[in-house]
């Protein structure tokens, strides 16, 4: 019946991809340059859902890029182990190597400055043969407008505001069809407007796409707002201490900033990562004193 009121179409439902599912089993990393024992990370256990999208958040130094690093294949583990679709991908028997399944996003943009925007996207699935040209030029130019960049194909990073760097890297990631989407801090230095749109980009493609996020961050309002689950890292040695599941449904909206769950997260979020950064602060003081 039509009751001559305006019908709200229910929300697109989120795809989830069916793979990209790992597990972190008692994760240690002491690093030992020169004899100097830093220990980054002890008993760090996770788990990261096929399709999930968890924000790690701790106070500085606490191991989080070092976690990141050891999925990225960057850098080995020295105990536990890190599975990836039930294989591994981090023990300490095996080198470290990255690979195509798992693509890495920082904070300080990595597009070859000399090249298009274009070829900045295709390059990857170019060279390892992957796609044609002509095919990753079409799937470039589709991905690249899904996210408001269709008009900028053959501009140059240089041209770009940071807010558009930043997509087209995510872009560039995510033509490669990994597994896992790793973001280191993407979003650190922006202003708050940027910041905001950059978020609204992320989790269009977030929704789209369905893959697995592994989102790094100190802002605590951002880890809520993106994520699927919250994980908060102990100060150094790094292990998980508390694993916040946000129930907010998507798509997310803004207005869910004000909601009574995203408040009472918010107040979870920040006891437990205050408790670790004046355990930080403490343990720097010992060390200094
Ligand atoms: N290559 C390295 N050699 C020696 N120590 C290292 C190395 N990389 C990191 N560390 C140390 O390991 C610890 C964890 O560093 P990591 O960068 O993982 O922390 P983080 O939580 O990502 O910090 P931030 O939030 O400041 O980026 C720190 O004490 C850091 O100084």
């Amino acid at each position: 019946m039509n009751t001559g009121e305006t019908q709200t179409a229910p929300p697109a439902p989120v795809c989830r991809a069916a793979d990209g599912a790992m597990s972190i089993r008692k994760a240690g990393k002491i690093y030992d340059p020169e004899g100097v024992h830093v220990e980054a990370l002890k008993d760090c256990s996770l788990e990261i859902g096929a399709g999930e999208f968890v924000a790690i958040v701790g106070p500085s130094g606490c191991g989080k890029s070092t976690l990141l690093n050891t999925i990225a294949g960057f850098d080995g583990l020295t105990s536990g182990e890190i599975l990836l679709d039930g294989e591994p991908l981090a023990t300490p028997e095996k080198d470290p190597s990255p690979g195509p399944d798992r693509v890495v996003v920082f904070q300080h943009g990595a597009l070859f400055p000399w090249k298009t925007v274009l070829e900045n996207v295709t390059y990857g699935p170019v060279v390892q043969g992957v796609m044609s040209e002509e095919e990753a030029n079409k799937r470039a130019q589709e991905m690249l407008s899904r996210v408001g960049l269709n008009d900028i194909e053959t501009s140059y990073p240089g041209q770009l505001s940071s807010g558009m760097q930043r997509r087209v890297e995510i872009i560039r990631a995510l033509i490669n069809n990994p597994k896992v989407l790793l973001l280191d801090e993407p979003f650190r230095a922006m202003d708050t407007v940027t910041k905001s749109a950059s978020h609204q980009y992320l989790l269009e493609l977030y929704d789209a796409t369905g893959k697995t996020i592994f989102f790094i961050t100190h802002d605590l309002e951002e880890a809520i707002f993106l994520a699927d689950k919250v994980l908060v890292m102990t100060t150094r040695p790094g292990f998980i201490k508390k694993t916040l599941q946000v129930n907010l449904p998507r798509p997310r909206q803004y207005s869910m900033l004000a909601s009574e769950e995203f408040l009472s997260l918010k107040a979870q979020l920040v006891e437990a990562v205050h408790e670790e950064a004046v355990k930080a602060f403490e343990a720097g003081e010992r060390e200094m004193a």
